[in-house]
């Protein structure tokens, strides 16, 4: 008996008890991060609000949803294709849609920023949401390169700010790596790897370091990619053949950079070149940022190095 209590009083005290279930996520930014953070968490079950700037892109980022289920539920029933829709509706019934961040916040456990990679923008929305949101809410940030602390300065809630870095396509990638910044509480942090399990995701631990883990490694990959192609050394469509069939690479790097978003990728070099600005690595492309002035921005936009159906 004195041992059942014991395990029951550690139980209790652990943080997670401590802690109660994130049920209630608000996800900033419908794009392509966005929407499949917000399918994945209706899917989990979380009640979802998904806020963007208007309600067209809205609307964009719905469809995007209800086809990527389409996709889920046809493998998912492919020997009941009937039960597929009843599967998408009830998961579409856990989304609802704002552009009123500030006030869907007040009813939220967490929240997931996955807006334009700009540090000043990022800033202004958390500390913003700093002042509707309530004392329990978490704040984490998708961002693929800049420093959750710095993020996190512009609120007043250090503690429970930490990263949540989803992997592109999300319905598909199985990793999530969470950010404990100096500032994140355990508590915090343990909530914040218990949600990515929720998902159904395999979380890892990072420190705030630059690129976090998957990014330090396969950014500079990129570059070497696009600079080898800038010397001529190699066409993209070799280079890309070459790292799927020689590396085992699902994609090569000029698919995965127009699969990215070439305005990503973009803003995340120059934020790198603005602080590390000796760094022959992190210097402009003057391919890429042709692409990104002609609006061509990979996959979402129809072209980027490629043309896209
Ligand atoms: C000098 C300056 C240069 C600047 C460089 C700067 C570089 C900066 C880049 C930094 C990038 C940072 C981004 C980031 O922070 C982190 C990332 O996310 S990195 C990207 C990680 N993602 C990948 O690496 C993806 C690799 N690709 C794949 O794994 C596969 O190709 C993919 C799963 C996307 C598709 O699979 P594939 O077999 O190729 O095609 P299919 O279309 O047949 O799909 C297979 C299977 O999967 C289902 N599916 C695919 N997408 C979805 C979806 N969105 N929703 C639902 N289901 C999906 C599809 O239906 C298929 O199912 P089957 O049953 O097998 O038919
Ligand atoms: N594209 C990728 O493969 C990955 C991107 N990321 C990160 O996720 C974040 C989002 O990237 P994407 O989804 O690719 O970008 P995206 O450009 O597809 O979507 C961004 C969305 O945010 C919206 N937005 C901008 N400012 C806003 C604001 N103040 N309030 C509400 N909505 C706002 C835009 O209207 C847009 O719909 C970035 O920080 C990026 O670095 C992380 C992992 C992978």
């Amino acid at each position: 008996m004195a041992f059942v209590t014991r395990q029951f009083i550690r139980s209790l005290s652990s943080s997670a008890a401590l802690h109660a279930a994130i049920k209630h996520v608000t996800i900033i930014g419908g794009g392509l991060m966005g929407a499949g953070i917000a399918q994945v968490a209706a899917s989990t079950g979380h009640s979802v609000v998904l806020v963007d700037t208007s309600e067209d892109i809205l609307k964009k980022s719905a469809k995007g949803i209800e086809s990527s289920l389409k996709r889920v539920a046809k493998k998912k029933f492919a020997e009941k294709p009937e039960d597929g829709e009843a599967f998408i509706q009830k998961i579409l019934k856990n989304i609802s849609t704002s552009t009123d961040a500030a006030s869907v916040v007040q009813g939220t456990d967490l929240v997931v920023e996955a807006i334009v990679e700009n540090l000043k923008v990022k800033q202004d929305l958390f500390g913003a949401l700093d002042k509707a949101a309530p004392e329990h809410t978490i704040f984490a940030s998708n961002t693929s390169s800049l420093p959750i602390a710095d993020i996190a300065s512009s609120t007043a809630r250090l503690d429970r700010f930490g990263g949540l870095h989803f992997f592109n396509p999300v319905p598909m990638m199985k990793l999530v790596e969470v950010i404990k910044a100096p500032g994140t509480s355990q508590q915090t942090f343990d909530s914040l790897l218990e949600f990515s399990k929720a998902l159904g995701k395999h979380p890892v631990s990072c420190k705030d370091t630059p690129g976090f883990i998957v990014n330090r490694l396969l950014v500079p990959y990129m570059l070497e990619a696009v600079r080898l192609h800038e010397r001529g050394h190699g066409s993209k469509e070799d280079i890309d053949v070459a790292m799927k069939l020689g590396a085992g690479y699902p994609m090569g790097p000029f698919e995965l950079l127009d699969y990215v978003g070439l305005d990503t990728s973009k803003f995340i070099i120059d934020g790198w070149h603005e602080k590390d600005p000796d760094n022959p690595l992190f210097a402009p492309s003057p391919l890429l940022n042709k692409l990104v002035a002609e609006g061509k921005l990979g996959k979402k936009t129809g072209e980027g190095f490629y043309k896209h159906k």
